[in-house]
């Protein structure tokens, strides 16, 4: 943002708001915080996201709504009625409904324009807020008919302070996407979590990290889940219905036991699909080697690690740490160029660290 525009209004002080509070105080902005919950403010003040008070409603550039789906829409008619002079995004996970609430009353549209930052995680509330939490990460901005280009621009400005890839795309075509790229794999992964209830400690005990992978953002607030489901509701039902015939392929492939045809498809499918999905940066989707060390329990020993990968010129794309209860071990999954993985291998093992890939 150029240097006269950077005063910004964040109202809704939880995990989303708190995290793009901190990164755009850390862009040099003056922040003000406002949440329904006073010691949700208070909190993402004590960590630095900005200040209490209120400001004068001329000055403010930016608000930034970063509440719950379902109140959206009356915070965003709200803010552009107190803030006369600002630019008013949201960044819900939803898109065309809050316009479709906005376009026939007589708010000043011009200045809205509504972003969907594609980061988050399973937490809510300030606590686990941080600045970088968009770091490299995409952050879609959707424009309408209406809106005013300065604002468009006002919105991109938010999402280079905090790091993130814009991408620019219409309201309807957004909701459709995030239908299969969040919506969709939010519900798989609470259908997994939530089949767990009925199976045994015992079991359970015997978890390994492929379960946790597949079951972290089940972990996410229900209540937030609700309003984004149902605000999304027709795009997500047609991902579902398309599951829902995989899976009844699956259970016919596994009640004749021919595991050739539909099974040997959908376990191909599987791979594809993962090999689809983009790096972070919006980078094409890579596909990294990954070399398993196996880390005893001594203090230092990751340092270590790290220090030999590092000084034999590895790149290192991404690392995953599991850990064997049983063995009071972990293994460390580095992944690597495939052209690297030879010789992150022969480091190893010339560490006398114990390697598989
Ligand atoms: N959690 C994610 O991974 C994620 C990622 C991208 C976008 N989003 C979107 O960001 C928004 C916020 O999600 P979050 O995860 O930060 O939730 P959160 O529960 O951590 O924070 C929401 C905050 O809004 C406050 N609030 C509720 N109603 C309010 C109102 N009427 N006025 C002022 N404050 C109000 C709450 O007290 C809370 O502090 C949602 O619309 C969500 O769809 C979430
Ligand atoms: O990483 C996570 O925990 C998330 O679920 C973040 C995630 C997603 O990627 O699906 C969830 C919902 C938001 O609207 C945007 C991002």
């Amino acid at each position: 943002m150029t240097g006269e525009r950077r005063t910004a209004v964040v109202i809704g002080t939880g995990l989303i708001g708190a995290s793009l509070a901190l990164a755009l105080t850390a862009d040099g902005w003056t922040v003000h915080l406002q949440d329904r919950t006073s010691s949700h403010a208070r909190v993402a003040a004590g960590l630095g996201a900005g200040v209490l008070d209120k400001p004068e409603p001329g000055v403010v550039d930016l608000v930034v709504v970063a509440v719950p789906p379902a109140a959206i829409a009356a915070v965003v008619r709200q803010s552009l009625q107190t803030f006369p002079a600002a630019t008013v995004t949201d960044v819900g996970s939803v898109k065309a409904g809050v316009l479709d609430a906005l376009w026939d009353g007589d708010a000043d549209l011009g200045r809205y324009v509504g972003s969907h930052p594609m980061a988050g995680s399973q937490h809510s509330g300030p606590v686990t807020a941080h600045a970088d939490l968009f770091d490299g990460r995409t952050w879609v901005v959707a424009p309408h008919r209406r809106s005013r280009e300065e604002s468009v621009q006002d919105v991109l400005a938010l999402v280079r302070a905090c790091r993130a890839r814009e991408v620019v795309m219409d309201v309807d075509d957004h909701d459709a996407a995030v239908a299969r790229v969040s919506h969709l794999p939010h519900l798989m992964s609470v259908l997994m979590a939530g089949h767990l209830t009925a199976v045994p400690t015992s079991d359970l005990l015997l978890a390994g990290q492929g379960l946790r992978d597949v079951t972290r953002i089940a972990g996410s607030d229900p209540g937030l889940w609700q309003q984004i489901l149902s605000a999304n509701a027709t795009a997500v039902l047609a991902e579902l219905r398309a599951v829902s015939g995989e899976l009844a392929g699956l259970i016919r492939s596994l009640e004749t036991g021919t595991t050739t045809g539909e099974l040997e498809e959908q376990l191909a499918r599987g791979v594809d699909g993962t090999r689809r999905i983009p790096g972070k940066h919006g980078a094409a989707p890579a596909t990294y080697h990954q070399v398993v060390v196996e880390i005893p329990d001594t203090p230092g020993a990751l340092g270590r690690l790290f220090a030999e990968v590092g000084a034999a010129g590895v790149n290192v794309e991404d690392i995953a740490i599991e850990h064997d209860q049983a063995r009071e071990i972990g293994y460390l999954a580095l992944s690597v160029a495939p052209e690297q993985a030879d010789d992150l291998l022969a480091t190893m093992r010339a560490g006398g660290w114990s390697v598989g890939s």
